[in-house]
């Protein structure tokens, strides 16, 4: 037999391959560095996984666009497997009617304009109390931490319909979870020598994990099981209990157990939580770097709001923020949340650009170094949402140089209800607030550093202290 053409990629060391690359707090930034020797497209070997890494969008459409049923899979990764049931959430579910009909239900039930809708009063009452809650101090504030609060707040009321009783208790855990599954587990490379995975003693840590949220979710669905009589209207049900219904009345291919409800929401609650709040964080990092920048984005949302009867945000006001939008949109190609995307796993063999790739290979779309293209970004490192002004691309996944929620059949199922949480909150944090760094603070000084999780987020959170502007009135819609 010949050998395979595999793509060019780094020389590989005994047993760990090109492992040795992805220690670093920032492996995208690695893996774009050896893209810039190697190719767009790269092999390496991760432990004993035979691996392709894609670094431009003509390669990036080869995988979602050209080739994207045989790359729909995801591989049977470590964490998933304990945090996500067995793999029956949707992000790591395999490709197939399961994982199909549980997505299109997320959907319908959360990112549909109708749903929008119906949910916006709980978008706006939350991002109100917030303000109301900064308001009222004038020390430095973590905003990492209220916007992750923020976020999570609003998914259990529009999940549940209410916030639960342990609420602190839920979150914690949700951010253990995230923390927990973040990045990479050494056991994903070496998926035949199960004890590897072990001898970290993360397997463990994930397992208390999952006991603690499972018992949280466990309560309060139950309690959802004994309303759903008195549920009359279709228009009163939140996806717990649309997935309590399907699960009843069989209503997929498959039977739906709780467990497999509890792994769907545990998705759709770290989804929410972290990535809206990690975009505004460097929005604002970014804008207090750029004093210029963060007074055209106040002056812009404070005339919206000053020329209303009400000074209140609401979503209604969003279309015309167009320089907020920009600045949003620039933060999703400067700090992508996602940075890696989630990885895939061919189903079949398949050649791109020339190259064989065999079944099984993972594949990471490096969409990181997508956005540091010149081919496809001028001045690719700076940040500069002006860039926006006339650049028509669009990240529903149509365009590949921008990408920040995947593409194809993988897309991300909330951009809707992720980008109406970001641009909400950080429409109020401009029009109610001045910002300013904590006394003896430098602009200078500012950590820039990523973390790379489960989505990559800023090593430091940022400290700001806020300066009332604009009262907070608090009106229930
Ligand atoms: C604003 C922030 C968000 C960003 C930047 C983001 C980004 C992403 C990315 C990059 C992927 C992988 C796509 C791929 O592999 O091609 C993804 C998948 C996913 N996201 Fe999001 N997401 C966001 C918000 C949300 C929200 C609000 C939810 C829940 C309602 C959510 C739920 C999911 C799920 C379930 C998947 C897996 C989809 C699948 O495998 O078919 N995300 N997201």
């Amino acid at each position: 037999r010949r050998p395979l053409l595999l793509p060019p990629g780094p020389p590989k060391l005994p047993f760990i391959g090109n492992m040795n690359h992805l220690l670093h707090p920032a492996p995208h930034h690695v893996l774009h560095n050896l893209a810039t020797i190697y190719g767009p497209i790269m092999h390496l070997k991760l432990g004993f996984v035979s691996t392709i890494v894609v670094s431009s969008a003509e390669a990036a459409k080869q995988i979602m666009k050209t080739h994207d049923t045989i790359f729909s899979n995801r591989p049977k990764l470590v964490a998933p497997k304990i945090l996500g049931y067995n793999y029956t959430d949707i992000a790591f579910a395999p490709y197939g009617s399961y994982w199909r009909q549980l997505k299109k239900t997320c959907i319908l039930e959360l990112s549909t304009t109708k749903r929008m809708g119906s949910t916006r009063f709980i978008r706006e009452e939350e991002v109100t109390r917030l303000a109301q809650s900064i308001s009222v101090s004038s020390e430095p504030i973590n905003l990492a931490e209220r916007l992750f609060a923020l976020n999570h707040n609003i998914i259990t009321r529009i999940t549940f319909g209410d916030k639960f009783d342990d609420e602190l208790r839920f979150r914690l855990a949700i951010r253990e979870g995230t923390v927990l599954a973040a990045g990479f587990q050494i056991g994903d490379f070496f998926p035949s020598l199960g004890f590897i995975a072990k001898l970290t003693g993360m397997n463990a840590r994930m397992e208390e994990c999952l006991v603690e949220l499972s018992s949280i979710m466990d309560k309060n669905i139950q309690q959802h099981m004994h309303m759903e009589h008195k549920i009359e209207k279709p228009q009163d049900e939140h996806l717990v209990d649309v997935l309590l219904r399907l699960k009843d009345n069989g209503g997929l291919d498959e039977p739906l157990t709780t467990d497999n409800i509890k792994s769907v929401l545990l998705d759709v609650f770290t989804g929410a939580s972290e990535n809206s709040s990690n975009i505004v964080e460097w929005a604002m990092t970014e804008m207090i770097r750029n004093p210029s920048m963060m007074e055209k984005a106040q002056a812009e949302v404070r005339k919206v709001i000053g020329e209303k009867a009400k000074p209140t945000i609401q979503e209604t006001d969003l279309p015309k923020l167009h320089y907020m939008k920009m600045v949003i949109k620039e933060t999703l190609r400067f700090h992508p949340p996602v940075p890696l995307l989630l990885p895939r796993e061919s189903m079949d063999r398949c050649t791109i650009n020339g190259y064989e790739i065999p079944s099984k290979t993972r594949v990471f779309i490096n969409y990181w170094a997508i956005t540091r293209d010149p081919a496809s970004w001028k001045d690719p490192n700076v940040f500069d949402p002006e860039r926006f002004q006339d650049e028509t691309k669009d990240y529903r996944g149509h365009d590949f140089e921008y990408i920040p929620f995947g593409a194809g059949r993988r897309v991300c199922p909330g951009i809707s209800l992720g980008m109406a949480n970001t641009e909400l909150s950080l429409a109020s944090l401009l029009y109610h607030f001045d910002w300013e760094l904590p006394e003896g603070e430098k602009v200078e000084d500012l950590d820039m550093k990523e973390t790379f999780g489960m989505t990559c987020y800023k090593s430091c959170s940022l400290r700001l202290v806020p300066r009332l502007r604009f009262p907070v009135e608090f009106s229930m819609t």
